[in-house]
């Protein structure tokens, strides 16, 4: 080095994909905080404009009329892995975006190509500011989002596990009904046209089903590691 400074480290882009109950946010998060780096939840994108359409009375069964408003909704996201923030047009929705209202129709929702391209073109602009790099979490974003990503990674893990760990979040949630609502929302996610739910070619699985979420942070952690030192 020339004048003595320490080199500036390269911003490092981390997709996460895979289905529900995978741990793509606690992973992402953890992930993010250790590393210094900014963390997006795209699936809290997609649920924001979905709470959106709900409040708003848009018939959700009608793909043309959720198009026709998919650019209203002002979604503005903060990237803090410590506090994660969502509004839309400025009131916080971090609370109303997880009702079970909500979780049934994010996936009608977000099929529809109007929305995806609207919430994309703001994850690349979010992802594009993150001055030291980012964890982006979700369905699409080693696919399609993101494709130049520096590492992607791909969650998976049995439906028995995903169910227990989502029903032990729901309080008194019963496992059997959580574990059918998981594969039904993960069929939908991963048939739809527009950028579905899938590992890209080069992404690195990891099947957390015997893991734990420590072991998982650490793996990726390493993983990350070793892309930034050129391994
Ligand atoms: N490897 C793991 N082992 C046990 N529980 C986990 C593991 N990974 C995540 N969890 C728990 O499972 C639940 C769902 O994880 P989450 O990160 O929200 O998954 P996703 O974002 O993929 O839907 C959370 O309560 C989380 O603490
Ligand atoms: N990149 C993404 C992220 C989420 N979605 C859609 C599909 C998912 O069922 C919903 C909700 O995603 P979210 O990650 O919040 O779901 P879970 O945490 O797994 O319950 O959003 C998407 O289509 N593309």
């Amino acid at each position: 080095m020339e004048n003595g400074a320490a080199p500036t480290a390269k911003p490092v882009i981390v997709a996460i994909d895979g289905p529900s109950g995978t741990g793509k946010s606690s992973t992402s998060k953890a992930v993010a905080a250790q590393l210094g780096l900014s963390y997006l939840d795209t699936g809290a994108q997609y649920r924001a404009i979905t709470w959106w359409m709900v409040t708003n009375g848009i018939d959700l069964e009608d793909p043309t009329a959720i198009a026709a408003v998919a650019g209203k909704p002002e979604i503005v996201s903060g990237t803090d892995p410590a506090a994660p923030t969502i509004t839309v047009d400025g009131v916080d929705v971090a609370g109303p975006i997880r009702t079970q209202e909500v979780t049934s129709k994010v996936s009608a929702v977000s099929a529809v190509p109007e929305v995806r391209a609207r919430i994309t073109e703001l994850q690349r602009s979010l992802a594009a500011g993150a001055d030291k790099g980012i964890v982006v979490e979700g369905r699409d974003i080693g696919t399609t989002v993101l494709p130049d990503a520096d590492l992607k990674i791909f969650l998976t893990a049995s439906p028995e596990a995903r169910a227990a760990r989502r029903s032990g979040e729901l309080k008194g949630a019963d496992v059997h009904a959580t574990r059918e609502a998981l594969i039904k929302r993960d069929a939908a996610d991963s048939s739809r046209k527009t950028s579905p739910l899938a590992k890209a070619d080069d992404a690195v699985e990891v099947d957390t089903t015997e893991l734990t979420l420590a072991q998982v942070i650490e793996c990726v952690v390493t993983l990350v590691e070793e892309k930034r030192a050129g391994k």
